[in-house]
């Protein structure tokens, strides 16, 4: 049966440069999280429409899986994509956390595409399938390289690998979950104005590990960390010291090794 796993991501810094037809533009160091992991499989069943099962509280429309799959339809006009899905079931065991900084509904959309991509024989280039992601979620096109580790740019679709062994990470993701949207939207209002370029020049060529030693300071290494807090002061209580936060959160991790 054909299967795949849509890891989990965290980002090691988040750095926003500005903002354009409502999106942030951003600098960011992705890394791979290899020990968490959605699991997508397509089960033979007889399916009247495109069917979802794993995602519990998410609707099919609203989900990011059904999104990609509508993107590649729209994208291929392929008879072969739509029969294989009147055969077939997606089956998600859903382990990433939600609303989590951790790249999760991303993850499972770029998963799709590139299983379907092969399973359909769609023959669609890494760099089309990438272009086509972005569409679905900024995240997306970091999931379609499937790299350890990447420079992000752009909304997220500019990504370049970068040679680096993945570190070992301990994950805590609270029981708050956090809004990306809200988030970024709490950026603009407060915090846009204090973007200082030259602060964060240089640090895509830093390793994850030496750049995280040398920042020492997970609000500087994540511009949506102080938006975070403002947007859900509860946060403050809950976050462990000396912690670095992912994405919008509310994921914090920190070396292990
Ligand atoms: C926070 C990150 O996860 C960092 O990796 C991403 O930048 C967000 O990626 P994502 O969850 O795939 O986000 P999307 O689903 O594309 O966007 C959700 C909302 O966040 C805001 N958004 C997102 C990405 C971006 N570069 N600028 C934004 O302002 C927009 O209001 C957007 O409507
Ligand atoms: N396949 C999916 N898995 C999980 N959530 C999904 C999916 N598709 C749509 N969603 C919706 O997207 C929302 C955000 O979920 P997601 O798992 O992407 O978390 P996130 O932590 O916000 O991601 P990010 O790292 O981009 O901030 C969920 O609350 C859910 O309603």
């Amino acid at each position: 049966m054909p299967s795949i796993n849509a890891h989990a991501k965290v980002n090691i810094f988040l750095k926003i440069t500005g903002h354009q037809n409502g999106y942030h533009t951003l600098i960011s160091r992705f890394m791979k999280i290899d020990d968490l992991y959605d699991t997508l499989s397509f089960e033979p069943s007889e399916c009247e429409t495109f069917t979802i099962e794993g995602c519990e509280g998410v609707s099919t429309e609203s989900n990011t899986i059904y999104k990609a799959y509508q993107t590649l339809l729209e994208a291929t006009q392929n008879p072969d994509l739509e029969s294989y899905f009147t055969q077939h079931k997606v089956v998600v065991r859903k382990r990433i956390p939600s609303q989590a900084g951790l790249g999760g509904g991303s993850s499972d959309a770029a998963a799709f595409m590139r299983l379907a991509n092969e399973v359909c024989k769609l023959n669609i280039k890494k760099k089309e399938l990438a272009r086509l992601g972005s569409t679905i979620g900024a995240d997306v096109p970091f999931f379609i390289y499937n790299y350890t580790s990447a420079n992000v740019n752009g909304f997220g679709e500019i990504v370049e690998k970068f040679d680096e062994a993945p570190l070992k990470l301990e994950l805590y993701t609270p029981q708050l979950g956090c809004d990306t949207a809200l988030v970024y939207k709490t950026f603009k209002e407060n915090l846009i104005e204090e973007i200082v370029p030259c602060s964060f020049m240089g640090w895509e060529n830093y390793g994850s590990r030496d750049l995280i030693e040398l920042i020492a300071d997970p609000i500087m290494l994540n511009d949506l960390y102080p938006a975070a807090l403002l947007a859900y002061p509860e946060l403050k209580n809950i976050s462990p010291d000396g912690w670095c936060f992912s994405g919008s959160g509310s994921t914090f991790f920190r070396v292990k090794s």
